[in-house]
């Protein structure tokens, strides 16, 4: 990716993550200003992938299966193949998209703060033996001013009397969740409540 065009990439991802920001809040049954007020999503990464051809794919893997550990993913992909969804026990092709078409995938951390109504997605991607593949991930996560800032789930979803709903997860902070990540995988279940 050129200079140029890498920059206006960035720019063009970040202004479709404060709308999926907005719809994302709507949905869970949050205010539609939530997840941009708690700046859960002010730090944008980007990860550019190469796949190499592999001549014996089966013996290798091109990602193993992970889910990603801040809020939001924007993924650009090639027209080839190669990532897989897990669905319960079954690992599901994602299927052909057209040029440019973007995949969004929850993460570990969103799934922290809207106490499990969004679930983040485990995924890999498997080695193809005759065709590259190259992809672009863009991660939303809490800024580095806000990185020792505490995030639970949402008050808002943890409703105290009638409808009382229990929090799933303890309160943490995004260096503590992803020190946890980096060394042991998906932290959810290790922050959980019980
Ligand atoms: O290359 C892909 O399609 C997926 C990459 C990925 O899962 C990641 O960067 O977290
Ligand atoms: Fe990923």
């Amino acid at each position: 990716m050129g200079r140029e065009v890498a920059t206006e990439y960035l720019k063009q991802t970040l202004k479709l993550k404060n709308k999926l920001a907005e719809l994302l809040s709507d949905a869970a049954g949050l205010n539609r200003d939530h997840l941009s007020t708690i700046k859960c999503m002010e730090s944008q990464t980007m990860a550019c992938h190469y796949y190499p051809p592999c001549p014996q794919p089966h013996l290798t893997i091109g990602s193993s299966k992970h889910t990603d550990p801040f809020c939001l993913t924007i993924l650009l992909q090639d027209h080839n193949q190669g990532l897989q969804v897990r669905n319960h026990d079954r690992w599901v092709d994602m299927p052909k998209s057209a040029q440019g078409a973007l995949v969004v995938n929850v993460g570990d951390f969103l799934q922290l703060i809207t106490n499990d109504k969004f679930k983040s997605v485990e995924h890999r991607v498997v080695a193809q033996s005759s065709t590259t593949r190259s992809s672009v991930a863009c991660f939303f996560g809490p800024g580095s001013e806000n990185k020792y800032r505490l995030y639970g789930p949402a008050k808002e979803l943890v409703l105290l009397g009638g409808d009382h709903v229990e929090p799933v997860y303890r309160e943490v902070h995004l260096v503590e969740f992803l020190d946890y990540f980096k060394s042991n995988g998906s932290p959810l279940s290790h922050f959980k409540l019980s």
